[in-house]
């Protein structure tokens, strides 16, 4: 395989007509990482995907892969590689075939590239099928084949468009393992375009977080996850409340006070300088039941609904004008003391469980 190459984005805009599909993203993808691109549907990533591959042109700016400006070359000469949603394999051709079929298309005599072929189905633990033709294989398996085709190609780069949505849940979580398996063994760089907020975080390196055609926010998924930049994020990702909020600036440095529209202030000091409004973002596991703590922020509401979810149990408060505020309980801690939908609540975090969001996504930094 050749070895692994950077992926440059910089300043790449797309337009169809009068829409704008890609905004001026940047962004640098580190040879060999596991990159995902997440997003709702229509922001921007499979335009974002297409353009590295060069399916489809740059309005503006430039791609680099390695050392080569790729902008105005054609597919096949970029040094990537495309997996389709849908396969896009030959029904009639064997997968011997299937898998060569780009090999032929380069002029590669019969032998050569019939044993690389099947080189590529050994490595995917299909050579027992190589003459059969796809529609004679489970939906797994097609995946595999579209995958030795596209690597046949000994690319830099794999790029996967939504490549486990064909797939039923149970087998999607096994050939996720097996993407960041292949992946860690090729040592190759993979962008693989999903819209699955679990798939992102069980594969990637480095999450793109992308919305309306720009980048919220990339990073390892842990972070993404602890620290997540903008309320866009906070909110796809999920697990988190977003509620409106002040800075407070105290003598210990500056604090976060949560103020409810219409309710009052909590935990403040009248010597407090009041600050800016901010979206805050609270996970909803670091949420507590009870009474205040000291230094604890918090606000009392009513329980609109309970959901049991085996280990945990999700409780949803609407309250101190918040209309929807989550805590996950673990269900020991729930069923200790079982409360009720329509009874009163006090819910209550600590201040480093709070975490200040940006207001856009233009404050992007990798
Ligand atoms: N060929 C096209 N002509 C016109 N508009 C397009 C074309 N392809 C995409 N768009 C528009 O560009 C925007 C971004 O589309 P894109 O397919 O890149 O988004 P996406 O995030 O991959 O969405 P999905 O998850 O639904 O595939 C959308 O508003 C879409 O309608």
């Amino acid at each position: 395989m050749n070895k692994a190459s950077e992926i440059d984005i910089a300043s790449v805009t797309k337009l169809y007509g009068a829409t704008t599909a890609v905004e001026a993203i940047s962004i640098k993808i580190p040879g060999g990482t596991y990159c995902c691109l997440l997003g709702p549907s229509g922001c921007g990533k499979t335009s974002t995907l297409r353009m590295i591959a060069g399916h489809e042109t740059i309005t503006s700016g430039d791609i680099r892969l390695g050392n080569t400006v790729v902008t105005d070359l054609p597919p096949a000469r970029r040094g990537t590689a495309m997996m389709f949603q849908s396969y896009a394999l030959f029904p009639h051709l064997d997968l011997v075939d299937n898998v060569a079929f780009s090999l032929k298309m380069k002029g590669a005599p019969k032998d050569e590239r019939r044993a690389k072929a099947m080189k590529m189905l050994e490595l995917m633990e299909l050579q027992a099928y190589a003459t059969r033709k796809p529609a004679q294989l489970s939906g797994g398996q097609q995946q595999r084949v579209a995958l030795a085709r596209a690597l046949i190609t000994n690319p830099q780069a794999l790029l996967l468009d939504e490549p486990l949505s064909a797939l039923d849940p149970f087998l999607k979580v096994r050939m996720r393992a097996e993407l960041k398996k292949l992946q860690a063994s090729l040592g190759i760089t993979f962008v693989h375009v999903t819209h699955s907020q679990e798939e992102a975080m069980a594969l990637a390196d480095v999450i793109v977080v992308m919305n309306d055609g720009r980048i919220e926010q990339a990073a390892a998924p842990r972070q993404v996850f602890e620290r997540p930049a903008t309320a866009f994020v906070a909110r796809f990702m999920g697990n988190h409340n977003v509620i409106s909020g002040r800075t407070v600036e105290n003598r210990g440095g500056t604090m976060t006070l949560v103020v409810p529209q219409g309710g009052r202030f909590i935990a403040t000091d009248p010597t407090d300088e009041i600050g800016e409004t901010a979206d805050l973002a609270i996970r909803t596991d670091r949420v507590r039941i009870g009474m205040a703590a000291r230094d604890g922020l918090g606000f009392t509401g009513t329980i609109t609904n309970i959901e049991y979810r085996g280990a945990s149990v999700k409780i949803s408060v609407a309250g101190a004008g918040i209309e929807d505020f989550i805590a996950i309980l673990g269900d020991s801690e729930f069923f200790a003391t079982p409360v009720r939908i329509g009874d009163a609540l006090h819910l209550c975090w600590n201040q480093e469980d709070v975490i200040v969001l940006g207001r856009t996504g233009s404050e992007f930094h990798q």
